[in-house]
């Protein structure tokens, strides 16, 4: 069999971790010949509760799972990982934006940044844990020793709320909808560019000509779909969470069907579309098929999404500020 895979998962002991692992131990990312080394990565109190995911994941019986450890830092529990899966860190509540967590949250990424530096060469990061782009900004700049276009936050889950509702609206199947990228923050500020996206291979303002609910009712509902779900179950988002993380690292490993691309927060290089050098930002990308990729270029854009990427770049700026003396 091939050498395992390393994956660390951080927070596993917590609502999100306790969907993902079992579907990457199940051998549904990596594939069914390719087994999998899981690094349990949590709070030292939280090391017990880990322990018991650990124990379920043993009795699941999965062929594909090499071995799992628990571990309580991530020094140790990112020795040697090709995968880095950040997700462990406090959830929003009611009432609260996600940059609310921005002074809570962002230190946890000093830490952990500094650590990928014990990752293997090959090493990705995905940022989950909230504000993501901004927390994935920070591990970035805490590891000079990892490629910048290794980090990346996910805006996967916002991409799939979009096309749900508007494969609800146009009534087709859900994969039907295509390039219906998000930009900017996964915030109430991001942009879903319903603009460029296609329906059955038709652009989808022919088909959903309904402009009205689509800069309303549909930007509304993905910009706060999150709260909703936390006003409706009293905690935030996990499996959908968990399945768009799995969707997020299968779009980076496989290469993107010609013409097709998706969302996913990464560095800018500051030579498109205005957007800064530098910032987390959710762009249409596309795989090469082995975890690296390209961000799409030349896409043309209204005046309309121009303004509305515009309020989102803003806001990932202020972020930004905010979090400067944690950018080494
Ligand atoms: N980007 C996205 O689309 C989404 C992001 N999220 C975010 O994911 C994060 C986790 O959410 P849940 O799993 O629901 O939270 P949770 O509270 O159920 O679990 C978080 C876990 O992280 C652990 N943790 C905290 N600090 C840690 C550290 N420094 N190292 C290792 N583990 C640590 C805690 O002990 C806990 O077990 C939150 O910030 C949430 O807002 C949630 C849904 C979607
Ligand atoms: O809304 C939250 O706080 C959790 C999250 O990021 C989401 O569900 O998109």
């Amino acid at each position: 069999m091939a050498q395992p895979v390393r994956v660390a998962v951080t927070g596993a002991a917590g609502q999100i971790g306790y969907s993902l692992l079992f579907r990457i131990a199940s051998g549904e990312l990596f594939g069914p010949d390719t087994p999998v080394h899981l690094n349990l990565v949590e709070l030292p109190q939280a090391a017990k509760a880990a322990e018991g995911t650990a124990m379920e994941l043993d009795d699941c019986g999965f062929s594909t799972l090499a071995g799992i450890d628990i571990h309580d830092s991530p020094e140790s529990g990112f020795e040697g990982v090709n995968w880095a899966l950040l997700v462990g860190s406090k959830p929003r509540g009611p009432g609260m934006e996600r940059n609310d967590l921005i002074k809570e949250n962002g230190p946890i990424f000093v830490a952990q940044g500094k650590a990928l530096a014990k990752a293997a060469s090959d090493v990705r990061c995905v940022v989950v844990g909230n504000p993501c782009n901004t927390n994935a900004l920070i591990a970035q700049h805490n590891c000079r020793e990892v490629p910048a276009t290794r980090f990346s936050a996910m805006t996967m889950l916002d991409e799939n709320r979009a096309k749900a509702q508007l494969a609800k609206k146009a009534g087709v199947n859900v994969g039907e909808i295509k390039n219906l990228a998000i930009w900017g923050n996964h915030s109430s500020t991001m942009v879903p560019n319903f603009e460029a996206a296609t329906i059955g291979g038709k652009s989808l303002t022919d088909v959903i000509t309904d402009r009205a609910y689509l800069e309303g009712d549909f930007f509304t509902t993905v910009q706060k779909r999150g709260a909703a779900i936390i006003q409706a179950r009293g905690k935030s988002s996990a499996a959908s969470a968990a399945s768009s993380c799995i969707d997020h690292v299968k779009n980076f490993l496989t290469k993107t069907p010609e013409g097709e691309y998706f969302s996913a927060a990464v560095p800018s290089d500051g030579s498109l579309y205005d957007i800064p050098q530098g910032l987390m930002f959710s762009v249409p990308v596309r795989s090469n098929g082995d975890g690296s990729y390209e961000i799409v270029k030349g896409l043309e854009l209204s005046d309309y999404m121009k303004g509305r990427i515009g309020q989102t770049r803003d806001e990932l700026l202020k972020e930004r500020d905010v979090v400067k003396d944690l950018l080494a």
